[in-house]
């Protein structure tokens, strides 16, 4: 028989305080082997996860969490917390459709602080409640824990602008593995590469261990050192050239972040100097499991895997995704114009723009966690005669509209965005569908759209945008193309001009993107019905084809259908046409609603939102008996 965990003895935080050091590391141990055993059948962000058990484990027996407060960054490293706060039960359920969300979310636990999964925004956050403190005159403690690699993103720099300035009560945790998804890159990664050798910095950490070992009477309960401790931490721990010390926050030497005693010794301190304080930990990303150490990379978001090897399960071979097919036909054009720039903000591997390194490793760009800076680097390139193909998911791209629209598209630039994961991404959820770039792409003066419907018009897309020059925006989707061939020299797409899929007189569904596949599916349903739809491949969003949208209003009705948010949307876009054109037909249109989806199976998600053949079918039937009723 097993012996009893204490991980099963674990129904909240509270439950940490009482056992040691040792028993917490047994406890990391137990919780490792549970997370390995549930992402090997889910999927999920295994290797940030391993690397910060013992962070949250230290931070939950010190706080008291939900009225201390625990922020994460991404929320992708936040499994151990998951398990902690009562959730052991329906981790099982982890990332799937009505079960619980891969990420920290407030609806799910009072333990969760804000809906995470958007990197370093975790400080700005920590910021808000520690200055609520402030203002409401209360105690609570607020604790952020933040990568390496989030940290080099511009809201990072914001927050710690602000709690410098105004001296706010927050500890952040600085979880430093060196990684970001890949090698974390950029010169704040090498000041933290400075910090954790520097002899100056071996100083500072014997004489925080000596500031631990005078105070270890007090013990490591949490207790108020007052204003006198404050000033020795300042004085002991920072050499005066360290940049967070310039910025008025205290910043500890480097902590072992899988030795739980010392995490534990080192967070009382920061948490009783009630202070701005950066406690700076050092983790290995996949600390526990060999596989995840051997490939943090792979192990950043992994699919089911096989445990004893880490091997990927097994997969029924298909089409290559879109991105694979992105970054190929990206090399193809770059070997024919040295002027092609592919720029990523932290998500080579993600984006498809591996293949783009290897070759071209001096025309690549990783700028880090930095969706504005990449948009408004890829301006200057443009202006200085290059190419830029700016390679982001179109919900982190949400972060960068304003530099689309001022940097690039106000001076009408040639930069191309490659919007990759548009629409429902899946097992991410709510912060990471890629719901809005419809609007925000074709809201913005001189900006192009197209949303191609298959790999071989995502490589006639981008030969379009990089031979047309301008702002110009392609989205498509996570996952498998439709398996159709891809030209080598694909044809530049004659602007604003639609394809017509299949004909018919009844009904006109004008179908965006990777919705048209789906919309000729339905045709055929409708078709045994004894309902002939026509099917239009619209793909320019914008300018969108007048004609075809003219023709539609001989039908009965005209439908459109895209992934992302029907407000301000495609649809919305096709009845604005109309209005132009004084034309008055009836339009029904599917796309999502006016609510955040979930997380879960991608077709499951699909299929809930009516985007399925049969919903686009039925959704049609059902307009159709409305208007004879
Ligand atoms: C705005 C934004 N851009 C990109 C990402 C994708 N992303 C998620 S985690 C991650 C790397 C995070 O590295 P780090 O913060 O060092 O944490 P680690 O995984 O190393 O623990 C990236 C690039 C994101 N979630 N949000
Ligand atoms: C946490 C995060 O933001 C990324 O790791 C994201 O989950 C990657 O998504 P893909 O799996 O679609 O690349
Ligand atoms: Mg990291």
């Amino acid at each position: 028989m097993d012996e009893a965990r204490i991980l099963d003895a674990v129904r909240s935080p509270a439950d940490l305080k009482v056992l040691t050091d040792e028993e917490l590391a047994i406890l990391a141990q137990e919780i490792r082997e549970e997370m390995v055993s549930v992402t090997s059948r889910t999927g999920g962000h295994l290797a940030s996860s391993l690397g910060a058990v013992e962070i949250i484990l230290a931070v939950h027996s010190l706080i008291d969490a939900p009225k201390d407060r625990f922020v994460f960054d991404v929320g992708h490293q936040a499994y151990a917390h998951k398990l902690v706060t009562g959730r052991l039960g329906e981790f099982e359920t982890l990332r799937s459709y009505g079960g619980i969300s891969g990420f920290p979310k407030p609806g799910e636990s009072p333990y969760d602080v804000h809906p995470s999964g958007h990197a370093s925004d975790s400080l700005s956050v920590a910021t808000g409640l520690a200055k609520a403190r402030v203002l409401s005159g209360t105690d609570e403690k607020v604790v952020a824990l933040i990568g390496d690699a989030a940290l080099s993103g511009g809201m990072a720099f914001e927050a710690l602008n602000y709690m410098g300035a105004e001296q706010l009560p927050l500890v952040v945790i600085l979880n430093d593995n060196e990684r970001s998804i890949s090698r974390n890159v950029g010169a704040l990664m090498k000041h933290l590469g400075y910090m954790r050798t520097t002899a100056e910095y071996r100083d500072a950490r014997d004489s925080f261990q000596e500031l631990l070992e005078t105070s270890a009477p007090l013990g490591r309960a949490m207790v108020r050192f007052g204003k006198n401790m404050k000033e020795s931490i300042k004085q002991m721990v920072i050499p005066h050239s360290m940049m967070f010390e310039q910025l008025g926050i205290v910043c500890t030497a480097p902590v072992d972040g899988h030795d739980i005693a010392a995490l534990r010794e080192t967070l009382a301190v920061c948490l009783a100097a009630d202070a701005p304080v950066l406690m700076h930990v050092v983790t290995k990303k996949g600390a526990g499991y060999e596989p995840a150490l051997r490939d943090p990379e792979r192990f950043h978001g992994v699919g089911p895997f096989d445990i004893a090897t880490g091997a990927d399960a097994p997969k029924k071979p298909g089409p290559p995704s879109y991105t694979a097919v992105f970054g190929e036909a990206l090399v193809r054009e770059a070997r024919a114009d040295d002027r092609i720039v592919a720029i990523t903000a932290a998500m080579e591997g993600g984006t498809g723009l591996k293949p783009f390194a290897a070759e071209f490793p001096e025309r690549f760009v990783d700028v880090g966690i930095a969706e504005e800076q990449a948009v408004a680097m890829a301006s200057g390139l443009a202006i200085g005669g290059k190419k830029p193909v700016v390679a982001i998911y179109s919900t982190f791209m949400q972060r960068a509209i304003d530099q689309m629209a001022i940097d690039c598209a106000l001076p009408d630039l040639d930069v191309v965005f490659a919007l990759d994961r548009a629409g429902i991404v899946g097992e991410d959820g709510p912060t990471h569908h890629g719901m809005f770039d419809l609007v925000y792409t074709r809201m913005i003066p001189n900006m192009r759209v197209v949303a191609p419907s298959d790999e071989a018009e995502l490589a006639s897309a981008l030969r379009t945008a990089l031979a047309l020059g301008g702002p110009f925006a392609i989205r498509y989707p996570r996952g498998a193309a439709e398996g159709v061939p891809v030209p080598e020299d694909p044809p530049v797409l004659p602007v604003g001009v639609s394809r017509l899929l299949r004909d018919g007189d009844d009904v006109a569904i004008l179908a965006f993107g990777c919705m048209a596949p789906r919309a000729v599916k339905a045709a055929r349903l409708l078709a045994a019905r004894g309902i002939e739809a026509r099917v239009v491949d619209m793909r320019w969003v914008k300018p969108m084809d007048e004609e075809a949208i003219r023709d539609a209003c001989d039908t009965r009705l005209i439908v459109t259908v895209e992934a992302g948010v029907i407000a301000g949307g495609a649809g919305e876009g096709v009845c604005g046409y109309l209005a132009e054109m004084g034309l008055d037909s009836p339009v029904r249109m599917l796309g999502v609603p006016d609510v955040f989806v979930p997380q879960g199976r991608a077709d499951l998600l699909v299929d809930d939102l009516g985007l399925s053949p049969e919903g686009i079918a039925d959704a049609i039937l059902e307009t159709l008996a409305e208007q004879v009723a």
